[in-house]
């Protein structure tokens, strides 16, 4: 099942669940707005070539549209679909005034220069300059993008519409970006975990950790798990994965891969780790058929749309701060953050009482009714 059918039947559950009518769940289904364009640059040999830019806008009823921008080379019309409709429930979930959108351009990132990646940045920004904005979409980092992407979105925008920082989150401090904003995704998920935990009376210190998946949002919640005395066994990205059975030093396995790259990591088989729970750190990590599995073997599953939530969160700290002119301490943004966890950890601990379901479950009824009370206020459902 592809991303966009796994969403949507995630969608629907929710929709049957909440009793919505069927013309209210159509339109929220149904994405505002969905652009391509092509994005062609000069390669540093002088020969030229073309790329496929995407940003579906998914929904605005609770406010400006938000996400990030990936750069991979699977990028599709379907995936970048589902993940902006993920955006809308998730902002929700997180209770900010946004609504969905996501972006990516069908590329290999690290195959291109890094003055090759500015040039396909700065010319998908102005084939969507007109339809981003500080209240209309936002763009983020996501997998294959970083700060320095930001940035030259940022000063791209900037010619068309005059200096914007809150046109882009996730940008480097010295743009005006938030202390805090790099670690957030990764720190959102061990404060989702701790909320979790508690409720079964454990805590991070008490148990082994597997983490798939090394980039900004595995590594750093790996280093603040190793951090509180969670034992880390086993660690994977792309090109492989090490283990140790007596936990891995976090700092020292950072310090390797920042000297060599991710070659660094071996190939083994960690196939065969048994989690009592899974933290979905990435977006749309397990099938819909995975998680039925899962959930019947008495798994807990904590779903994306809240598990991650913590970069979109300090991403809207980060627009906050840039409106008003003045910058947060750290310490300010992280107890924001933990309190934003908690918050929707419970509500979300709520709608599976009230419903009787699962956490994802939960989650989806949380994050469809909220944006279904707001598009039926404003008067948009017929
Ligand atoms: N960066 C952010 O603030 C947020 C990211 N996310 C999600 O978290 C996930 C990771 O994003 P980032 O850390 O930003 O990306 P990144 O590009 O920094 O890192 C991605 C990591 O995943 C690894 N990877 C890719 N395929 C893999 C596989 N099949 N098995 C194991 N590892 C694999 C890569 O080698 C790399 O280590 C994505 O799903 C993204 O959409 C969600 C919320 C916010
Ligand atoms: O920080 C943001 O605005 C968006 C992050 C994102 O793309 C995500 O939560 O999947």
């Amino acid at each position: 099942m592809n991303a966009l059918a796994a969403t949507s039947r995630n969608f629907r559950n929710a929709a049957r669940i909440l009793g919505l009518d069927s013309k209210l769940e159509r339109s929220l289904l149904i994405p505002f707005r969905e652009i391509k364009v092509e994005c062609t640059i000069p390669k540093d040999d002088g020969s030229l070539v073309s790329y496929v830019g995407f940003r579906v806008q998914h929904d605005n009823a609770r406010g400006p549209m938000k996400g990030g921008i990936r750069y991979h080379p699977e990028v599709d019309p379907d995936e970048v679909n589902a993940l902006a409709q993920l955006m809308t429930w998730k902002t929700a979930v997180a209770d900010i005034p946004y609504g969905g959108a996501k972006g990516g351009i069908g590329c290999s990132p690290k195959e291109l220069s890094n003055s090759e990646l500015e040039r396909l940045t700065r010319v998908f920004t102005q084939k969507i300059h007109d339809l981003i904005g500080i209240h209309t979409d936002i763009p983020a980092p996501d997998m294959g993008t970083n700060a320095q992407t930001m940035a030259w979105i940022l000063d791209e925008y900037s010619k068309f519409h005059g200096h914007s920082p809150a046109v882009v989150t996730g940008k480097p401090i010295d743009l005006g970006g938030s202390l805090g904003r790099e670690a957030a995704t990764g720190r959102g998920v061990v404060y989702a975990t701790e909320a979790l935990l508690a409720e079964h009376g454990q805590a991070i210190r008490d148990l082994t950790f597997v983490i798939q998946g090394f980039g900004n949002v595995g590594s750093w919640a790996a280093r603040l798990i190793h951090e509180r005395g969670g034992k880390v066994i086993a660690v994977s990205d792309i090109t492989g994965a090490v283990k140790n059975a007596d936990g891995i030093d976090i700092h020292k396995l950072l310090a390797h891969k920042d000297k060599t790259g991710s070659g660094v990591l071996k190939r083994e088989n960690a196939a065969d780790v048994k989690a009592k729970f899974i933290i979905e750190a990435a977006n749309h990590p397990t099938d819909p058929e995975a998680d039925e599995i899962l959930s019947k073997r008495g798994v807990t599953i904590l779903p994306d749309i809240y598990a991650n939530s913590g970069g979109v969160t300090v991403s809207y700290f980060e627009w906050v701060q840039n409106i008003q002119g003045f910058m947060w301490e750290e310490d300010k943004v992280n107890n924001e953050l933990r309190r934003y966890m908690i918050r929707a950890f419970h509500n979300i601990k709520g709608m599976c009482q009230t419903h009787n379901c699962n956490l994802r479950m939960g989650a989806f009824t949380l994050g469809v009714n909220r944006v279904a009370r707001a598009t039926t206020l404003r008067g948009w459902e017929a």
